[in-house]
């Protein structure tokens, strides 16, 4: 797939829902009810992470029974971490960071991907590349919105999705800059919600979320 057609295929990912919700699951079984409350919810575009062993087998239960569910692999390191997520049939995949050789995988790859950013050097480095939705990591540690508003300045055509601090107090404000098309969090379904299976009470989040924008 060319670069345009990969970009494209992204957008129209962070165009269906303003808020990611970002999950770190520690059991598999638990992937199924938690795709299907957050869809419940609104929320269709889910980011599993690979911080723990069951990441990938949560994904794969979800790819296979949450249809309505768009699944992106987050936490994407290496070449490796990207080419898994290919083979698993992922929407997307999203890095907290970037390297030469992550982003070269994925210009050869088929699956649209979104680097993390942090400065302009690594801004430089993905729009060299052609890759121009960004996930803004940490964004709140790294300087909040006045510095997402001054990386904005030197590269019109870059659009972020901010992740890193952010809950249902400040989205809004995030949401509200022009170049942000998503914000990602894990406010939605927290670790002890997920284990607690207190599915409602995501669904319910989940429902606030997207009525920030
Ligand atoms: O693990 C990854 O791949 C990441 O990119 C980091 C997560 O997106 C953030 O840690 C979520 O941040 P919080 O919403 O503040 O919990």
């Amino acid at each position: 797939m060319s670069i345009p057609d990969k970009r494209a295929k992204l957008d129209a990912v962070f165009a269906l829902a303003p808020v990611i919700p970002v999950i770190t699951i520690e059991d598999a079984a638990h992937a199924v009810p938690l795709a299907r409350a957050l869809v419940a919810g609104g929320l269709r575009v889910i980011e599993i992470t690979l911080r723990t062993q069951a990441g990938f087998d949560a994904a794969r239960a979800i790819l296979d029974q949450v249809p309505d569910a768009v699944v992106g692999i987050g936490t994407v390191l290496t070449p490796a971490d990207y080419e898994r997520a290919a083979k698993l049939g992922a929407a997307f995949a999203i890095s907290p960071g970037l390297s030469i050789e992550l982003l070269d995988a994925a210009t050869a790859g088929e699956l649209p991907f979104a680097p993390g950013i942090q400065t302009s050097s690594d801004l430089i480095a993905c729009v060299t590349r052609g890759y121009e939705l960004v996930k803004f990591f940490p964004a709140v540690p790294a300087g909040g919105l006045p510095a997402l508003d001054a990386l904005a300045g030197p590269f019109p055509n870059v659009r972020f999705c901010p992740t890193g601090g952010i809950n249902a107090g400040n989205a809004a404000q995030w949401l509200q800059h022009r170049k942000v098309v998503a914000i990602g969090g894990s406010w939605v379904a927290p670790a002890a919600d997920i284990k607690a299976g207190a599915w409602a009470a995501i669904e319910q989040r989940a429902r606030e979320a997207t009525t920030l924008r």
